[in-house]
Parts: structure tokens; sequence; C-alpha cells
């Protein structure tokens, strides 16, 4: 592995984990281009979660696609995907090229401004590969992102840059939270697509 590439996919984490900080992986071009065109053509709908036994709707925008119509749970409460859009497949062989692993579902969040964020979290649903890749591709408002060790609590804070990719793997779900810090100093939009492999 030359210099280069490994200064592109450094670790993030200094233990317990690994994550991949690839840079940007789109052109300008590219991130306006997929940034209009998921506007316009995703199906986003407020979510609807359980906590402490409420239902409450998030302000921040979901919608999940995949290679077929399969039903998942997440913040306990079971939906069905949408097929991959074109654009979706094309970003999902982006995704895949750069990281060499394969994927066969996408999360998309849309946070209509700094005043949405999410809670710190690990993704472990019960469907999900254990162990798999998360692979999340920003486009739209630059945000921060932090992790937090769950026995440490140490933490680790990043720049989500537009057209950048994030790769969670290898015990980062397993010893790490994740959240998305709400912020008063942004005002648009941000959208993000994290590819998953779901157990089907
Ligand atoms: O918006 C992000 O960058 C992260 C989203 C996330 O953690 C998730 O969907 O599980
Ligand atoms: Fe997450």
């Amino acid at each position: 592995m030359d210099l280069f590439s490994t200064e592109k996919i450094a670790n993030i984490l200094p233990f317990d984990g690994v994550t991949n900080y690839h840079g940007l992986v789109l052109n300008k071009r590219q991130c306006e281009f997929y940034y209009e065109k998921l506007m316009e053509t995703i199906l986003f709908k407020n979510d609807e979660a359980i906590i402490f036994g409420k239902k409450i709707i998030t302000k921040r925008k979901v919608a999940w696609y995949g290679t077929s119509e399969f039903s998942y749970t997440y913040s306990k409460i079971t939906k069905k995907a949408n097929f991959f859009t074109k654009e979706l497949i094309e970003l999902k062989d982006i995704v895949e090229k750069e990281t060499g692993e394969t994927f066969n579902s996408c999360l998309l969040n849309l946070y209509p401004s700094g005043a949405e964020g999410m809670a710190y979290h690990s993704d472990g649903e019960k469907m999900l590969k254990k162990n798999g890749a998360i692979a999340s591709l920003s486009l739209g408002a630059e945000r921060k992102f932090s992790f937090k060790h769950k026995k440490n609590k140490q933490r680790i804070d990043l720049i989500l840059e537009k057209g950048s990719l994030l790769v969670m793997k290898e015990g980062t779900q397993t010893h790490w939270l994740h959240r998305l810090p709400p912020t008063k100093k942004v005002n648009s939009p941000r959208i993000n697509l994290t590819f998953r492999t779901i157990e089907l």
C-alpha cells in the first residue's frame, strides 16, 4: 500500500474498532447532481420511533431502499424498503468500488437544518450482517460527527464534508456510539446515505 492510500484511509479510532475516513469520493459536479436528484426522487418520510414506550415523530426524514422489498425493524418499528433508484445504484457502485465491500440496502437521512441531528447510538440491529461494514456518504451541508467509547467515554470528532465517505467496521458498533450533534451554525439541509448489508 502506498503512502497516499494509507493516509487516505486512516483509521480514525484509536482502539476497539476500525472506522476509515476516505475523504471525498464525489467531485463537486457529482455532489450537486446527486443532491438535487435525491431531493426530487427519494420518498423521505418523517421518522417514527418508540422511545420509552411512546411513539414519537422526528423532524429528521428517512427512507429505506434495497435490492428487494424486504421488511426491516429500526427504532422498534417495522417498515418495508423501496427498490433502489437509478441514482442509488450508481452511488452504491461508487461506494462498493471505493471500499471493496458489497451492500444490499441503504438508509437515507435528510436533516432539514442544523436543528436536527441524531442522538448517540450504535447500529447493531439483528437483521444487519454481524460486524458488516456500514458506509456513510454525505451530501449537502457539512456537519460534525462524533464517536464516544461505550466504556471509557473517549470522544473522537470529525467533520463530514459533502461528497465524503466514512466506513464503520470491525468493532466500531460493538465498542463505540456515534451521533450527529445538532448545531445552530448550519441552516441548510444535509442528506446522509448509509449503505448496509441486511441478512435476507
Ligand atoms: O447522518 C449521519 O451521518 C449518521 C446517520 C446514522 O448514524 C444512522 O443512520 O445510523
Ligand atoms: Fe448510525
